[in-house]
């Protein structure tokens, strides 16, 4: 009966998605349908706006960093706790990232965090650049990404660890990664998602390049799930998100993690009897750099040390603890051009990646 009940709810709710959501608009919060007014309670930080919708179980979560909301230690910090405590309170289950900043989704790392400032800083940055994606690639939750404006680099970052992605139609709303372009070579972790959501040959051409797509390109190559017009970004995100929670439970507490993995390869995904391994376990076996960070810190002689001089992993060997060495760290995840001026002290970025992430097995 309740099993019945429950196909019911979920067919009536993929004929009319945005119904599993009423209550929830982007911009301003109606009052949740028979919940008091609950849900309607916005939250949140200086930098990111949270509207609660716990009628529908979905949060809007809008970045709010003007002009650009570049990916600053505030930022970044606050999302992660904005998005923890949604995950912690059971009442939701899915998330819509959006920008309140006009034009801009993300303009990616703030470069300001990086240039010029000490090793201790960069160290500090970098790991809230890593905690972030953990957060959202890991997460329990169904994220939608709707992209309302452009969206290079960290951005990308963001929107790629998103279930699915909704571009707005706009040709200056450009998105992907193009750190090659500023001397840095992505970090294995985030090519492995490209690979997983674009294929193997356009990110090694992407990533390669740089390539920032505008609309029409990035929906063709599969880097985004739709493109609509400016004005319905966001209902089109909600719908999606219905459409995404309309699974029926318990799959569809799941179905973020599962959906988004399931191009990982099959014996990651797939025990030895040929059983679905639960979502987290698939991701931890698909990236166990990711799970290790969390019990990695960087150690204070590479902070104080190695960084600021080009470092070497012959360096970094010789200077980090030897309980530390005992894995090989050495993952070339960030390579810069010491040809550029504007971008020098980005070298500091090689060594923290070295530092914090363990060679893959
Ligand atoms: C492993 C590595 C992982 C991630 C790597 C990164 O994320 S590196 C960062 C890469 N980001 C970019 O390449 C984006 C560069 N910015 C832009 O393309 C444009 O600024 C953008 C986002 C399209 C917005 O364009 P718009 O015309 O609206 O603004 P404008 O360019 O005039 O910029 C306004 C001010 O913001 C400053 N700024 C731009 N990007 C950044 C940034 N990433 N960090 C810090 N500051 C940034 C820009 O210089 C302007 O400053 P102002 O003082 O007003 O001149």
């Amino acid at each position: 009966m309740a099993l019945a009940s429950g196909v019911r709810f979920a067919e009536r709710a993929l004929l009319r998605p945005w119904a599993l959501l009423r209550g929830t608009t982007l911009g301003r919060t109606e009052p949740a349908a028979g919940g008091g007014g609950d849900g309607a309670r916005r939250f949140g930080s200086q930098r990111v706006l949270v509207e609660p919708d716990a009628a529908s179980g979905v949060a809007v979560m809008k970045l709010r960093n003007p002009p650009i909301n570049a990916l600053s230690l505030e930022l970044l910090t606050e999302l992660v706790i904005s998005l923890e405590k949604l995950e912690n309170d059971k009442t939701f289950r899915g998330v819509i990232l959006t920008s309140d900043c006009p034009r801009v989704f993300c303009a990616g790392l703030d470069l300001t965090e990086i240039c010029g400032r000490n090793p201790a800083h960069c160290a500090e940055y970098w790991k809230a650049m890593q905690e972030l994606w953990l957060r959202t690639y890991l997460s329990s939750l169904v994220l939608v990404a709707a992209i309302n404006g452009a969206c290079p680099a960290g951005g990308c970052i963001i929107a790629l660890s998103c279930d699915c992605r909704v571009l707005a139609d706009n040709p200056k709303y450009r998105i992907g990664l193009n750190e090659t372009l500023l001397g840095i070579i992505a970090p294995f972790w985030l090519k492995d998602t490209y690979v997983n959501t674009i294929g193997h040959r356009a990110s090694e051409q992407a990533l390669q390049l740089g390539s920032l797509f505008p609309p029409a390109e990035a929906l063709q190559v599969g880097l985004v799930d739709q493109v609509v017009p400016e004005d319905q970004v966001q209902s089109t995100a909600l719908s999606e998100m219905a459409r995404w929670l309309a699974v029926p439970e318990p799959g569809s507490s799941q179905v973020g993690p599962i959906f988004f993995r399931s191009r990982a390869p099959a014996d990651q995904e797939h025990d030895a009897k040929g059983h679905r391994r639960p979502p987290a376990e698939a991701a931890r076996r698909r990236h166990p750099e990711l799970c290790q960070l969390r019990l990695q810190r960087l150690h204070p002689e590479v902070a104080a040390g190695v960084l600021g001089e080009a470092p070497t992993e012959e360096r970094l060997r010789a200077v980090l603890p030897a309980r530390v060495l005992a894995k090989p760290i050495l993952v070339g995840t960030v390579a810069l051009e010491d040809s550029s001026p504007v971008f020098a002290h980005l070298k500091l970025l090689r060594a923290l990646c070295f530092a914090h992430l363990p060679r893959r097995p």
